[in-house]
């Protein structure tokens, strides 16, 4: 490494990693993936690669393991010191980034993957879309082509719930999304009882909202919960090629449901499909990508660079 190199180091917040130095990682104190490990991730997601669970994925979860690890020993230090028997709220990792960039898939895995650690058997995935206001709100406010934009998200109704989970809430609460109806599920929620670790994904988790004029009224952001955050990164030309490819793959399948907002899509042509998806990307995800997602990636204490595929290829980690 040359002097230049370790002096842009020192004076960045963040350390940088290769996609070699950071699988380098991967070694003998991180047990391999069993069969049964393998078969379930591959569930998952059957384009991601074993090679990137293990050169990736494994040593991240490892060091999130490690944070975990320290924080429940800080809490028993503490209960100890207070003379009081709290019980430990859950870990709260928080994964940002674009629309189809992956952060489900990336979320699906990690969440398998820390569940394999003892101290960590109860791991719980929340999205915020389930905190998308239902469409019928979205059409009285004329936001309909706003979804996904800061607007669009009950930001209270988000808070809450987190603020019930930290403060250790034995049952919450969660509405739904379903993708395929377009809106929040009226009569469904997910339930969610002493977990260890809570992964709560979405385009918005770093966003803090816009201080209004004149109101020097304390603010809670969502990031206040956030143990660990985590931003998916990749160019804007890639994300939007990932997107325009799930709705070519949506439009195969899950349009083909007569339940489906997009139903009435599921004969378009080809060409007709990448038409219509880049033209939702345009006027709707790529910009809400350039204006309100990509200035929160620098609050995440760690970023995962994705190349061409979705292969990391590099990883930078505030230092802490
Ligand atoms: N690590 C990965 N390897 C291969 N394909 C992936 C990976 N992550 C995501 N994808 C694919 O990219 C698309 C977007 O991923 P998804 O997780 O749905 O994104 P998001 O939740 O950010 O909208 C999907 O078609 C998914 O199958
Ligand atoms: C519900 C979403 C805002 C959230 O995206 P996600 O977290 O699933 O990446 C997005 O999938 C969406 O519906 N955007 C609006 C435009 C569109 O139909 O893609």
């Amino acid at each position: 490494m040359s002097q230049m190199m370790l002096e842009n180091e020192s004076l960045s917040p963040y350390l940088s990693f290769s996609r070699s130095e950071w699988a380098s990682l991967y070694s003998a104190d991180i047990q391999p993936l069993t069969e049964w490990e393998i078969s379930e991730l591959q569930g998952i997601n059957e384009n991601v690669s074993l090679d990137e669970v293990s050169s990736i994925y494994l040593p991240l979860c490892r060091l999130l393991n490690l944070h975990v690890t320290a924080s429940q020993q800080l809490h028993q230090q503490s209960n100890a010191f207070l003379r009081k028997q709290m019980k430990k709220p859950p870990f709260i990792i928080g994964i940002a980034g674009s629309v189809a960039v992956g952060k489900s898939t990336t979320s699906r895995i990690i969440q398998a993957l820390l569940s394999r650690w003892p101290n960590t058997p109860k791991v719980e995935l929340v999205t915020t879309d389930g905190f998308l206001f239902p469409n019928a709100v979205l059409e009285q406010k004329g936001l309909m082509g706003r979804k996904g934009f800061p607007e669009s998200y009950d930001l209270k109704g988000l808070i809450h719930f987190l603020s019930d989970l930290k403060s250790g809430k034995p049952v919450v609460e969660a509405p739904i999304y379903s993708h395929l109806e377009y809106d929040i599920l009226a009569d469904k929620v997910q339930t969610i009882s002493a977990p260890d670790i809570v992964i709560v994904e979405g385009i918005n988790v770093l966003q803090v909202p816009k201080q209004k004029r004149n109101k020097q009224t304390p603010q809670i952001f969502v990031s206040d919960f956030f143990d660990f955050s985590l931003y998916v990164d990749a160019d804007e030309e890639e994300i939007k090629k990932w997107y325009v490819e799930r709705f070519k793959i949506l439009r195969n399948t899950a349009f083909q449901s007569p339940i489906s907002y997009f139903h009435r899509y599921a004969d378009l042509k080809d060409d007709e499909a990448i038409q219509f998806a880049l033209n939702i990307w345009n006027t709707i995800n790529g910009l809400n990508l350039r204006e309100n997602i990509l200035p929160t990636k620098y609050r995440a204490h760690l970023i995962l660079e994705k190349g061409k595929n979705h292969s990391v290829s590099g990883i930078k980690m505030r230092k802490m």
